[in-house]
């Protein structure tokens, strides 16, 4: 039986457009955006009420210290990129990960892609100049194209409708890929066992070796491999284009309450959470699980604002913090904001983003983040939750399947000389293939340190 939604619910959905909507774009076009708009609330939406709420209690779990979420994918998913390999060597970087951590902490891993959506960013200055031209800069390819063009920068509407069909295709491959075998605890186990071999990982090969064993007795005691071959895979992206995600909102018959379809989870990003703004606006009025960044110039009472605002009930898996304060700062930032929020006693579900803080611009001019500050803001944030007596419940990270040069360090010792190799994100640098492996053996290291 379909449950009608309350008219003032719906109403409310559009009373982020009296506030202020930071990062957004300038459309030169304003009756070409309401013509996307309108086709874009009437296609299909992209994930269903239902998956929404099983990815709740699974973030809950996680914020209980049940469940472990592992967040991972591109800074900025390009068109031109989807295409099944890269789809397919991202999947296959994050299951590798997963099962990883998943015998390190002994939890189940919810694996959540940074993939199908994220196509807009925010950007720290609203123009680039280069060679003395000024032009629009480059906010994801869901707003406009790269190439330092006039036509390229200018933002066209016509992308949200690419980005639409875009993330189904994707989203179309994840499912494939996860649930028709590819997933298998098997195979992706075999998976790591190529990664140790190599001599560069030789320091790993004692928990493969483990986990090897772990696997044998498991089969030995009769498990059913079979029921392993499919695993949950859920998307996620930054809700910052407030014209994308409300199209995509729709009302589950079965409750009569708004979800945004676009995604499974949706975040709101460090430079969009002001308190009064339009996305804490948005956000608050839909059902999905919501995730804020939280930089170092967060105070408590910014994070028991946001709670107030975004989950004022304390309903548990409804919220995460991802923090993101930088190696050099989380120690010192981080336990202040985790015991007024604890305080509180509403739960939130703790995630560390260890990139976002760490960015540097390398002596020959790439932006970049060293492995080694990345390892140490992961290893500062278990320090500050297991000093608390609080959950460290998860890691969210920009990586790539690919054998990318972006990010300095790691076993293959990626110094600034190689960074041109192959450098190929469009904003921000991401863990390569063999850093993003070394990250989630060196969590199963801290891990068994503490
Ligand atoms: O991914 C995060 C932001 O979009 C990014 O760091 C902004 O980069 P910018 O400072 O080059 O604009
Ligand atoms: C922009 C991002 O992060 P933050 O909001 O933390 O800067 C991001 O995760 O892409």
């Amino acid at each position: 039986m379909s449950v009608q939604p309350d008219p003032q619910v719906i109403a409310g959905l559009d009373a982020w457009r009296d506030r202020l909507a930071a990062q957004q774009p300038d459309w030169p076009d304003h009756e070409a955006l309401r013509r996307v708009t309108d086709r874009l609330a009437t296609l299909p939406p992209l994930v269903f009420a239902g998956e929404a709420d099983a990815l709740r209690a699974q973030l809950a779990a996680a914020g209980r210290g049940e469940a472990f979420l592992l967040q991972g994918g591109d800074c900025a998913e390009t068109f031109s990129e989807v295409t099944a390999d890269n789809i397919r060597n991202k999947i296959k970087t994050i299951l590798q990960m997963a099962v990883v951590l998943t015998y390190g902490a002994s939890l189940p891993v919810v694996k959540m892609g940074r993939m199908a959506g994220q196509y807009a960013k925010p950007r720290s200055s609203d123009t680039e100049t280069r060679d003395g031209v000024t032009l629009p800069a480059f906010r994801g390819d869901i707003i406009n194209g790269f190439e330092f063009t006039p036509e390229a920068r200018t933002p066209d509407p016509q992308r949200l409708l690419e980005a639409y069909h875009t993330s189904a295709s994707t989203l179309n491959l994840i499912r494939a890929f996860t649930t028709g075998g590819f997933a298998s605890l098997l195979r992706v186990h075999e998976w790591n066992r190529g990664f140790t071999s190599n001599p560069a990982y030789k320091r790993y090969d004692q928990v493969a070796n483990e986990i090897d064993r772990a696997i044998r007795f498991m089969a030995a005691c009769g498990a059913d491999f079979e029921a392993l071959r499919s695993v949950d895979f859920y998307s996620s992206h930054e809700g910052l284009l407030l014209d994308y995600e409300r199209p995509l909102t729709r009302i589950d018959s079965l409750s009569g309450l708004p979800y945004d379809c676009s995604a499974h989870f949706v975040w709101i990003g460090e430079r969009t959470r002001h308190l009064d703004g339009a996305h804490v606006d948005y956000f608050s009025r839909v059902q999905n699980p919501i995730g804020v960044k939280l930089g170092p110039t967060t105070t408590g009472d910014d994070a028991i604002a946001l709670i107030d605002r975004l989950n004022p009930a304390g309903e548990p898996g409804r919220l995460t913090f991802v923090t993101r304060m930088g190696a050099g700062k989380v120690r010192d930032l981080l336990p202040a904001l985790v015991e007024k929020v604890t305080a509180d006693g509403r739960p939130v579900t703790w995630v560390c983003d260890p990139m976002h803080g760490n960015g540097i611009t390398s002596e020959s001019g790439y932006k970049t983040r060293r492995f080694s500050d990345v390892m140490d803001e992961v290893a500062g944030f278990f320090e500050v939750h297991r000093a608390l007596g609080t959950v460290p419940g998860g890691l969210h990270i920009e990586l790539t399947g690919d054998d990318v040069t972006e990010v300095m360090g790691g076993s293959e010792e990626i110094d600034d000389a190689r960074l041109a190799e192959r450098y190929e994100t469009l904003v921000d640098p991401r863990l390569n293939h063999q850093q993003s492996l070394e990250l989630a053996f060196q969590v199963v290291e801290l891990l068994r340190a503490s």
